[in-house]
């Protein structure tokens, strides 16, 4: 390995001891860094916008709340934890006004500083800390004594101790128990929308959605093939996330990986990989953050068409009936 990883014995966190942290935002990813934070000792205040739903249960969490103004007066680190889209104009109106000499502006993904949709000033440090995962499961993880892994870069090293800062910040949320790495706002951003689009989500679920389709429309019950090409999904990608491919091909049949080998490149082609480096082309030269800005700042249009479709989708309906008939099936991680 040529990466040079830190785990929690790697990193001090004494630089934000007496020191506030601003979590600015409480969903996915906010609620868990805020929860993360407190409970390994550090400071945090949430900050929040008027009248904001998030309030009370940021509070029945035991978390202090403050409007994201005076939260970010009285900070020393502000993470920006809103949806990408919503940043620019929430930073220029309740942040940058009080973003003070000294402090440090903080994200968990580089996408409005590397787009140049966000340029903070010179004294300030600025930095991000990105969790490999669904901040939802972050929290879980962590609440578990385990870690996500996650990657950390530095724009601006104001105060000369920016690195440290956000490996302490790392650390913090849970993300050295399982490694951290040093990366740039240009490599965590282009990695980062080019594995959700290809693999994660984008690649999983029209995976999943094309093989449940194919049984379905060939006239297979529903229940099974929601079983075969959804629910199982996970018992496999824990068996490869446990012990790689050779694991997991281990503990499927020889009848399974023969069928793996065979069929597997007729599915993901040379064609489709050649699709990926488009896709990547898209990420790197913009294409993709100008498509979903346009489409932001007309509310959506294209996003709520699609999650329209999804809606009425039988995979969908299926699968809520099974899983509601699973009580082992962990739903309270999703209440945030
Ligand atoms: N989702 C994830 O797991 C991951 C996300 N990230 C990054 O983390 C950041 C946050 O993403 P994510 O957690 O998905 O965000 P969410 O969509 O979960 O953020 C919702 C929160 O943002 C607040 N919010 C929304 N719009 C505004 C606004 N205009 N002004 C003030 N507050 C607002 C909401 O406030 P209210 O409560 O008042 O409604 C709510 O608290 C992004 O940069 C994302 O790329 C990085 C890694 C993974
Ligand atoms: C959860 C995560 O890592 C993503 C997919 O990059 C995101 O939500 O942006
Ligand atoms: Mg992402
Ligand atoms: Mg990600």
């Amino acid at each position: 390995m040529s990466a040079k990883m830190y785990y929690d014995k790697d990193v001090d966190t004494s630089i934000l001891e007496g020191k506030l942290v601003a979590i600015i935002g409480y969903g996915s990813q906010a609620h868990a860094h805020a929860q993360n934070l407190r409970d390994s000792g550090f400071n945090v205040v949430v900050g929040l916008r008027e009248g904001s739903a998030s309030r009370a249960k940021a509070e029945q969490a035991g978390l202090r709340v403050a409007s994201i103004e005076d939260a970010t007066k009285e900070a020393d680190v502000v993470m920006l934890l809103i949806p990408d889209e919503q940043q620019p104009a929430t930073y220029e109106k309740s942040i940058a006004p009080h973003l003070t000499a000294g402090k440090a502006l903080a994200f968990g993904h580089g996408f409005n500083v590397h787009f140049g949709r966000i340029k903070p000033p010179q004294d300030v440090d600025v930095f991000l800390v990105a969790p490999k995962g669904p901040g939802h499961m972050l929290r879980r993880v962590y609440t578990d004594g385990a870690g996500m892994p996650g990657i950390f870069a530095v724009q601006q090293d104001a105060s000369g101790k920016a690195r440290d800062i956000a490996l302490a910040y790392a650390r913090g949320i849970g993300c050295a128990r399982a490694g951290v790495l040093e990366t740039t706002f240009k490599e965590e951003t282009e990695t980062d929308l080019f594995g959700e689009q290809s693999v994660l989500c984008g690649g999983v679920t029209h995976l999943i959605q094309a093989g449940f389709e194919t049984l379905v429309e060939a006239g297979y019950q529903p229940e099974i093939a929601y079983f075969e090409t959804l629910h199982e999904v996970k018992l496999i990608v824990d068996l490869i996330y446990e012990k790689g491919f050779e694991g997991m091909r281990h503990s499927i049949s020889n009848t399974a990986e023969f069928g793996d080998y065979v069929t597997g490149p007729r599915i993901i082609t040379a064609e489709t990989k050649a699709e990926m480096g488009r896709v990547l082309k898209d990420i790197q030269d913009g294409t993709f953050a100008k498509r979903f800005i346009q489409d932001a700042e007309s509310g959506f249009p294209y996003m709520e068409e699609q999650r329209g479709k999804m809606r009425g989708h039988t995979v969908e309906k299926v699968g809520k009936e099974l899983r509601d008939q699973m009580p082992f099936i962990n739903k309270k991680a999703l209440e945030v």
